[in-house]
C-alpha cells in the first residue's frame, strides 16, 4: 500500500556543492521518498545522481535520488528547493553575482510554472531576501509558499557561539538573526532569552562581548569559503530541517525569509512552518535600533526588487 510517506518529493534545483550537501542531509533522514535533481549541467547532475544514491544505498534509506526536468520539479513535488546559481567569488562585485542569480532565479522559476498547487518553494540561492521577493512575485503560488532560508543559519550559529561562551546548551537558548541574510543581518538581543528568562537577567552584563559575538557570526564562513570556494554543510543541513518542518507540518517557529506586508519584500522574522509553508509571522517587540536597522536593509532589498520588475534586464541592473 502507498503510504504518505512514500509519496512524498523533494527537488534540488542546482545540484552543486549546496544542492548536493543538502540531498546528503535529506537521504539520510528518509523526509521523502524521492529527491529529484535538475540542473543545466548535466554531467554535474548526473555525477550527483549516482554518488548520492550509494549514500542511499549505504545508509539504507528509504529514499531515491533521480534526474529530473524543471516540469517534473515543479508539477511533482511537494517542496522545491532552488540552490541554482552561482557563487560570489573574491573580486567580483555584488551587483554581478546577484545580476547572474537574479536571471537563474527568473529562468528556472518560469520554467516551473505552474507548479503543483500545494507546492512549497525554499529559496537558497543569494541574496537570498532579493531572490525570494523574485520568485514569489514570479511563481504564482500563494505568497505563504513562496519562502527562503534566510538568517535560519545564522540563528543556529549565533545561538551556538553564545552556548560556547557560557557553558548552557544551545537549545536552551533563544535568540534570532533577523532582517537581511549577510552583511547587514540583525541580532535580536532585545528578545533573546535563556531558559524563558531574558537575556539581560540571565547573563548579566560582561558575561558575553555581544558586540564580538555578533561579528564572529557575521563573518564566520569568510575563511572557509576563502579556503574551500564554498559553504555546503550547514546550509545543507538547515535546507533537511526546513523541508522537515513543511512536509511533516511541524509547527517550528524559524527564522526564515517571507513575504512581509509593511516593507513589500522579503526579510527574516520568526515564522511558524508548516505543510502550506508559512504559517503566520511571529511579531517580535525589536528593540528601536533593531527595527530601525531591518527597515533600513528592507529598503534595500525593495528598492532592488522594484528595479527588477520594472526593468527585466539584469545587465541594466
Ligand atoms: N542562503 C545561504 O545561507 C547560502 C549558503 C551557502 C550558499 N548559498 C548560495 O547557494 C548557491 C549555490 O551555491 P553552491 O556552492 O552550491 O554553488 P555551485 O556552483 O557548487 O552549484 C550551483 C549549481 O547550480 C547550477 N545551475 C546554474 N544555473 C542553473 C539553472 N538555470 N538551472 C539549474 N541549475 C543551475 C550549476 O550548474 C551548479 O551545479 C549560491 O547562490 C550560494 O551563494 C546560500
Amino acid at each position: 500500500m502507498e503510504t504518505t510517506q512514500t509519496r512524498k518529493r523533494i527537488a534540488l534545483i542546482g545540484a552543486g556543492q549546496v544542492g548536493g550537501a543538502a540531498a546528503y542531509a535529506l537521504i539520510q533522514s528518509s523526509l521523502a521518498a524521492e529527491l529529484l535533481l535538475v540542473d543545466t549541467n548535466i554531467a554535474q547532475r548526473d555525477a550527483q545522481v549516482r554518488d548520492l544514491s550509494d549514500v542511499a544505498f549505504a545508509t539504507g534509506s528509504g529514499t531515491r535520488v533521480r534526474a529530473a526536468t524543471y516540469h517534473e520539479a515543479g508539477q511533482e513535488s511537494d517542496v522545491v528547493v532552488i540552490t541554482a546559481g552561482s557563487r560570489h567569488t573574491p573580486g567580483q562585485s555584488f551587483g554581478e553575482s546577484a545580476a547572474r542569480n537574479v536571471s537563474i532565479v527568473r529562468n528556472v522559476v518560469s520554467a516551473m510554472t505552474p507548479f503543483r498547487k500545494d507546492a512549497v518553494l525554499l529559496v537558497v540561492s543569494n541574496p537570498v531576501d532579493l531572490l525570494t521577493s523574485l520568485a514569489g512575485e514570479l511563481a504564482r503560488l500563494p505568497r505563504t509558499q513562496v519562502f527562503g532560508s534566510g538568517t535560519f543559519l545564522e540563528s543556529a550559529r549565533l545561538r551556538g557561539l553564545i552556548a560556547d561562551h557560557v557553558g548552557i546548551a544551545a537549545n536552551s537558548i533563544d535568540m534570532y538573526v533577523v532582517g537581511v541574510h549577510g552583511e547587514n543581518q540583525v541580532p535580536a538581543w532585545s528578545t533573546a532569552t535563556v531558559g524563558g528568562v531574558p537575556l539581560d537577567t540571565a547573563l548579566p552584563a560582561g558575561q558575553i562581548d555581544r558586540a564580538a559575538l555578533a561579528d564572529e557570526c557575521k563573518h564566520f564562513s569568510d575563511d572557509v569559503i576563502r579556503t574551500k570556494g564554498s559553504t555546503p554543510f550547514g546550509i545543507g543541513a538547515i535546507i533537511a530541517s526546513l523541508c522537515a518542518s513543511v512536509l511533516l507540518d511541524r509547527r517550528n517557529v524559524r527564522p526564515v525569509s517571507h513575504f512581509v506586508p509593511e516593507f513589500g519584500c522579503c526579510v527574516s522574522m520568526p515564522a511558524v512552518l508548516g505543510r502550506q509553508g508559512i504559517v503566520r509571522t511571529i511579531q517580535m517587540p525589536l528593540a528601536q535600533e533593531e527595527g530601525e536597522a531591518v527597515a533600513e536593509s528592507a529598503g534595500v532589498v525593495k528598492k532592488q526588487l522594484d528595479r527588477i520588475l520594472e526593468d527585466c534586464t539584469p545587465r541594466q541592473w
